[in-house]
């Protein structure tokens, strides 16, 4: 069949299926506004199915893959769209759903005469391929058709043409889905069982974010009757960048699902009881300024972050368990008397796995209703007895230690009780803050933690949880979380080597990896760089050199693009250089999103008045920024971490701003660019790049 003849074909059937979705479409009534819940539950299917026509309307399909199921079986071809629908008035299934066991082939198949397979529900599936084309479908029309496989006419293995086009194109200020380029190895990690800690490490522009994100879309699709999106949640660096990722899930039409940040949420869980400090304070002090080695392996932030730290808080806890139970009788009138012994029985079998602060309330009603029904018993009614039993109780409960949980943590760092094992630097800081009812973001964890054992977790608990950037987490923050689940159900990513944040994140995955038993670990690693072309990829790996971390460099596709440049500045003239940069990028016209990328927020700020006075329309980016507007940006290197731009210009990549020690802030600001990079730099080239 020629080219010419397959797109009249396809065509013909695009516009067939997209009569078939509008009539579906408009056979839908109006909702239903009245009180009858079961009419209500059928409109929120109804409404659902109308969701999903409605995207299936923009673009029902974006493949299709022509399977012959051995051993009998005739080739059928299959079309794989982001919703499936069935045709109007039958079950014969105009198009399958991505996350659909079958649609895998769509994914996973790469090329050859070997037979494919999947898993279906009944087992493994094989059979030929003899097609498979990807389209791109825009308004109503095939704009482009690319057959990637074609049985009998194979030239070696699938050809990666139709994702180069998409790769090619130009970004705005919102992540999009990559439903039609999923790649296999991406695909296992988002079909991947859903009962496990899942570790993903993943160089930059890998997709890891990306890939995350439709693992929610697949889980919930797969076990549709035991995971709920409202107890999903996906947590994300800040909130800027929950911004940016924010239109994916809806375009996968998944809605529901909480998206934060950890201090945010542990703000919440602490019922706001704290005023937290300005997160900038943190960055400021990290970022503005060097920092060696040395202090960032003794931070308050790695201490604070350790399970040595966690032991600590544990012993906190244990000893006012220990107090919780009276180790003296309580006599409320003479002649009766409650031994410590049945409280503690009390205490000991009654009252299972509850939270701390619930038993201690618990056996102080205990003690309440059993002296109260003795006096009953006893048929004592003079009421002045009955008034000195109750002072009794009262002063009697009152010894039984109370915490809020910032009380708690606080006497971790005060005075004489303070606990050894705490750095007395760290102590003085810590309970000098405390004391002004304020908590930096190293507190939050362990706050969390003591909250959830005091009181538990007021919501239902977690089917699944994301965690982006998961470098930047301590081992205690992680343990948080986990304790905010039944099971461990969670898809944990980033990247070692954009570990900027080395004074609070982690060093290893295996400090985040043994918090779980090995059956409960996944691990995978993607070492495929999307985002940027190859000469980009190429420079930055140099950027890290030898210093790996374990970590693979990043593997560019084949997507070729302009050199990167470097160029001196000289001091006077160098924000003239930014503009005139930029100014050329801007008159070449090939860029959407352009970034000038600083070190400092101080730097990114004269950079941003100088773009404004020469005419251009720049946005800077701050660290309590809650979104990020596309187009030209001025962004600090450290606030530019997940964020992709067409265009990316280092504004001064010099010795004096990168030191050796930068690798990493560095290779993540060039990272960020994914069709053309330039460095500026003030005298000379930092000995990052030089060398
Ligand atoms: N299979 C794919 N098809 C098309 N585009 C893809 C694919 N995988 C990733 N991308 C694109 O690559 C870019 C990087 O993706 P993403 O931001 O998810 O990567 P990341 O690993 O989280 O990056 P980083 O760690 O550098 O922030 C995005 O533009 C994404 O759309």
């Amino acid at each position: 069949m020629t080219v010419q003849s397959a797109y009249q074909e396809e065509q013909r059937r695009l516009t067939e299926s997209l009569r078939d979705i509008s009539a579906q479409l408009q056979a839908i009534g109006p909702r239903y506004k009245g009180d009858d819940f079961t009419e209500q539950m059928l409109d929120l299917q109804q409404e659902e199915r109308r969701q999903r026509l409605e995207i299936s309307k923009k673009e029902p399909y974006f493949g299709r893959i022509d399977f012959q199921e051995l051993p009998a079986g005739e080739p059928k071809p299959l079309y794989i769209g982001k919703a499936g629908v069935a045709k109007q008035g039958s079950n014969e299934l105009l198009v399958i759903d991505w996350r659909a066991p079958v649609a895998s082939l769509f994914y996973s198949f790469t090329g050859g005469d070997a037979p494919a397979a999947y898993e279906s529900p009944d087992g493994e599936i094989s059979g030929h391929v003899h097609l498979k084309r990807n389209f791109m479908i825009r308004q109503g029309e095939i704009v482009r058709l690319v057959d990637s496989f074609v049985r009998g006419q194979e030239e070696g293995s699938v050809t990666d043409e139709f994702l180069l086009y998409r790769l090619g194109e130009n970004k705005d200020n919102k992540l999009r889905d990559i439903v039609s380029t999923i790649q296999g190895e991406q695909d296992r990690i988002i079909r991947a069982e859903r009962g496990k800690a899942l570790f993903i490490q993943g160089v930059a522009g890998s997709g890891k974010t990306t890939v995350a994100l439709h693992r929610l879309a697949y889980l919930l699709y797969q076990y549709a009757d035991r995971m709920r999106a409202e107890r999903m949640i996906i947590f994300a660096p800040n909130r800027m960048f929950l911004d940016y990722i924010s239109g994916v899930l809806p375009e996968l039409g998944v809605g529901d699902i909480q998206q934060t940040t950890f201090g945010d949420w542990a703000f919440e869980l602490l019922e706001k009881s704290v005023t937290l400090q300005d997160p900038s304070e943190t960055m400021a002090y990290w970022f503005e300024q060097h920092r060696t080695a040395e202090e960032i392996e003794h931070s308050s932030g790695r201490f604070k972050g350790s399970l040595a730290f966690k032991a600590i808080v544990d012993e906190k806890l244990a000893d006012f368990e220990k107090k919780i139970v009276p180790v003296v009788p309580f006599v409320p009138v003479d002649g009766l008397e409650l031994p410590p012994a049945l409280m503690r029985e009390w205490y000991d079998t009654d009252y299972g796995e509850e939270t701390l602060m619930n038993k201690r309330d618990r056996l102080v009603s205990r003690i309440r209703r059993w002296f109260e029904s003795e006096l009953k018993m006893r048929k004592i009614a003079d009421k002045k007895i009955r008034s000195k039993a109750l002072a009794k109780f009262n002063a009697f409960t009152k010894k039984i230690p109370s915490y809020s949980s910032v009380e708690l943590y606080a006497s971790l760092f005060q005075g004489k009780q303070a606990s050894k094992g705490i750095p007395k630097a760290i102590a003085e800081r810590t309970g000098e803050r405390l004391g002004k009812n304020a908590a930096a973001a190293e507190d939050l964890a362990p706050l969390a933690y003591i909250q959830l054992q005091l009181y538990g977790l007021p919501k239902q608990a977690f089917d699944h949880i994301v965690i982006d950037e998961a470098q930047d987490y301590s081992p205690f923050q992680l343990e948080v979380l986990r304790l905010c689940q039944r099971t461990a159900s969670m898809t944990v990513l980033g990247d070692l080597q954009q570990g900027i944040h080395a004074y609070a994140g982690i060093q290893s995955w295996s400090e985040l990896t043994s918090i779980f038993v090995e059956e409960q670990v996944g691990f995978f690693e993607l070492n495929r760089s999307y985002r940027s072309t190859m000469e980009i990829i190429e420079f930055a790996n140099k950027i890290l050199g030898e210093m790996t971390g374990g970590v693979k460099p990043a593997v560019p596709v084949f997507r070729s693009g302009d050199p990167v440049e470097s160029a001196e500045s000289a001091r006077a003239g160098w924000l003239a250089d930014i503009a005139s940069t930029v100014r050329l990028w801007r008159e070449q016209g090939h860029y959407e999103t352009i970034s000038v990328i600083g070190r400092t927020a101080q730097e990114c700020e004269r950079i941003h008045t100088h773009l404004l006075d020469s005419g251009f329309d720049a946005s800077l980016v701050q660290s309590k920024q809650p979104a990020y507007g596309g187009g030209l940006s001025v962004v600090p290197v450290y606030l530019s971490k997940g964020l992709e731009f067409d265009a990316v210009l280092i504004a001064d990549a010099g010795e004096e701003a990168y030191s050796g020690l930068d690798a990493k802030l560095l290779y993540v600001g060039c990272t960020r660019a994914l069709h053309k990079l330039k460095l500026l730099h003030i005298g000379s080239l930092t000995p990052l790049i030089g060398k």
